[in-house]
C-alpha cells in the first residue's frame, strides 16, 4: 500500500495567535540557535499564567530567551537542551534548564526513531525562496528530521537570517502549516575574545602538525579559535573545511585566500558546516555563499562522513583529563557546562581518515575561586561526564607540550600527561600515579 502526504495550505497567523495554539503539557521544539524564534517565544511568554509543563527543547541559546525569563520558579515552561550556552549554563545552575545527552551527529535519528512525535515545531527562517523552501540559514543541524516529526510545523521569517545552500537546508511551503511574519531582528552574534598566551602557545604546537591540504573540524571555544589566527601566518595552503560549527576563524582563513578545498574527496572545493555561529561578517560570508554549504549535522558529523577527506585534523577543547586520557570537555562535577556535541564523532572521523589527526587542547591549570588546579588530574572531579574516552584520545596539547597516547600503556600515558602538566603539579602526578599503581613498582621510562 503506498501512502500519500497531503500538502499542507500553509496560513500567515500573527505570533499571538500561533502562541495560542500551545496546550499545558505539549512539547515544543524551536530552532537551534540562531534557528529559535523571537516574536513566538514572546507571545508565548505573555500567556505563562494559562499555560502549565509546556517543555521546549532546543540548543546553544544566543541571547535570553522570554519563556526562561518569565518564569523563574518552573512550572509554566520547562527547557530541554541538547548542547548548552552560557545562557543555558546559567539557566540550569538556577534549575531551570535540563541537558539532554546526544552525539550530535545522531540526533536526527534520535528525532525519527526513539522521540515521540513534537507538538509544535517553530523554526526561525528566511523568507519563502522562489521555490517555495523557507531556508534554515546557518541551522541546517537536525531541523529536517523535527520537521518530520511534527504534527504542527511553524515557520517564523526573518529577512536578517542568512540564506545558506545546501541540501535539505529549508522545509518547503507545502509541509508548514503556519507563517509568522518576523520583524526582521538581527540575529544574535557571539564574541570572540582575544586569544590568551597560552591559547597561542597551544596553537603554535598544532599549527605544526597541519599540512598543505589538510581538512579542518574547528570546536567551538578560544583554543580552537586561536588555531586559525595562527595558521594565517604559517605559509599553509589549499585548506578543507569539513565541520560542524562554522566560527570566524575559519572565514578569516577562507578571506585571507586559503581554504580552497581542492584536495576534499568529499564536496572539492566547498566549505561544509552544520550551523553557524559568529560575528555579522560570518553571516555575510555564507550568504548565498556557493562555497559554504550547510548540511544536515547527519551528514557532517557522521565518522564515515568524516573519514573521506583525507588528513582531517580535528581540534577541540577539554576542560580536564585523567591520567589515562580520558577527556571530560562538558562538566564539572555534576554541573553540565556545554555537551558531548561532536567532539567525539569528529576525534573518531578524523583517526579514520588517512593520515588524520585529532587534538584535544587544554590549558594546564585552571583557577577556580583563586585557587589554581592542575586540568590533568589522577582522577576526573567525581560527577565528571567522559566526552571522550581513553581509547579514542590521540594528541593532547597544553602550553607546555604535545603528546600522542594512541598505542601508549597506562604507564606511558601516564609519563606522557605528566610531562605537558604544569610543572608545579608534576611532582605530585607523578606519585600519584605511582601510588595508585599506574606506573608498577620498579619501571623508569623516559
Ligand atoms: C562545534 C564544535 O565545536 S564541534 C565539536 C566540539 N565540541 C566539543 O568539543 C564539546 C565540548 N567542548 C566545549 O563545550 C568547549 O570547548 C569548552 C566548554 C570545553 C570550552 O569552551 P570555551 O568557550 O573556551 O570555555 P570557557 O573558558 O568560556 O568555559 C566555559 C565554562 O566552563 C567552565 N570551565 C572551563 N574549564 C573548567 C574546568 N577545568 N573546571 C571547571 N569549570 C571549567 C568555565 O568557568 C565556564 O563557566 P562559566 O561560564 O560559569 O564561567
Ligand atoms: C551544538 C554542538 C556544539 C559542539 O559540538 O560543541
Amino acid at each position: 500500500m503506498t501512502t500519500t502526504v497531503l500538502a499542507k495550505q500553509a496560513t500567515r497567523i500573527s505570533a499571538a495567535e500561533a502562541a495560542a495554539l500551545v496546550r499545558s503539557g505539549m512539547w515544543l521544539d524551536y530552532g537551534f540557535g540562531m534557528g529559535q524564534p523571537d516574536m513566538f517565544d514572546r507571545a508565548l511568554a505573555e500567556r505563562r499564567d494559562e499555560l502549565s509543563d509546556v517543555k521546549i527543547r532546543s540548543s546553544l541559546t544566543m541571547k535570553p530567551r522570554p519563556t526562561h525569563d518569565c518564569d523563574p520558579d518552573g512550572g509554566h515552561f520547562h527547557w530541554f537542551s541538547w548542547h548548552f550556552s552560557a545562557y543555558d549554563r546559567r539557566r540550569h545552575d538556577a534549575g531551570r534548564c535540563n541537558y539532554i545527552p546526544m552525539n550530535f551527529g545522531e540526533a536526527p535519528d534520535y528525532y525519527r526513531r526513539f522521540i515521540d512525535p513534537v507538538d509544535i515545531v517553530v523554526l526561525k527562517t528566511c523568507p519563502m525562496d522562489a521555490d517555495g523552501m523557507f531556508n534554515f540559514g546557518g541551522a541546517a543541524t537536525y531541523q529536517r528530521a523535527v520537521v518530520e516529526r511534527a504534527k504542527r510545523v511553524i515557520v517564523e521569517v526573518c529577512e536578517a537570517m542568512p540564506y545558506c545552500f545546501g541540501p535539505d537546508n529549508g522545509v518547503h511551503v507545502s509541509e508548514v502549516d503556519h507563517i509568522i511574519d518576523g520583524d526582521g531582528e538581527a540575529i544574535p552574534e557571539i564574541g570572540n575574545p582575544a586569544p590568551t598566551e597560552v591559547d597561542r602557545m597551544v596553537a603554535a604546537r598544532i599549527v605544526a602538525e597541519i599540512a598543505d591540504g589538510s581538512c579542518l573540524q574547528i570546536g567551538i571555544g578560544g583554543m580552537p579559535n586561536a588555531v586559525c589566527t595562527t595558521l594565517k601566518d604559517s605559509g599553509v595552503r589549499d585548506l578543507g573545511i569539513h565541520t560542524e560549527m562554522m566560527t570566524d576563524g575559519i572565514i578569516e582563513l577562507y578571506d585571507a585566500g586559503l581554504v580552497t578545498g581542492a584536495h576534499k574527496s568529499l564536496d572539492r572545493g566547498r566549505m561544509v558546516f552544520t550551523f553557524a555561529a559568529g560575528s555579522r561578517r560570518q553571516y555575510e560570508a555564507i550568504n548565498r555563499n556557493p562555497d559554504a554549504l550547510c548540511y544536515p549535522v547527519d551528514y557532517t558529523n557522521l565518522p564515515h562522513n568524516i573519514m573521506q577527506n583525507e588528513r582531517t585534523v580535528s581540534i577541540n577543547n577539554t576542560t580536564q583529563i585523567d591520567l589515562q586520557g580520558q577527556a571530560a570537555s562538558e562538566s564539572d562535577g555534576h554541573r553540565h557546562l556545554s555537551g558531548t556535541g561532536g567532539q567525539l564523532q569528529f576525534v573518531r572521523g578524523a583517526y579514520a581518515s588517512h593520515g588524520g589527526k585529532s587534538f584535544l587542547c587544554l590549558s594546564s591549570t585552571y583557577d577556580k575561586r583563586g585557587d589554581r588546579r592542575s586540568r590533568i588530574v589522577l582522577n576526573l572531579t567525581s560527577g565528571n561526564v567522559v566526552t571522550t574516552p581513553r581509547t579514542d584520545t590521540m594528541y593532547v596539547v597544553t602550553e607546555y607540550g604535545m603528546v600522542n597516547l594512541k598505542g601508549k600503556s597506562v604507564a606511558e600515558r601516564a609519563k606522557a600527561l605528566i610531562s605537558i602538566a604544569h610543572p608545579d603539579f608534576r611532582e605530585g602526578l607523578e606519585r600519584q600515579a605511582r601510588d595508585h599503581g599506574l606506573i608498577p613498582k620498579g619501571l623508569s621510562l623516559a
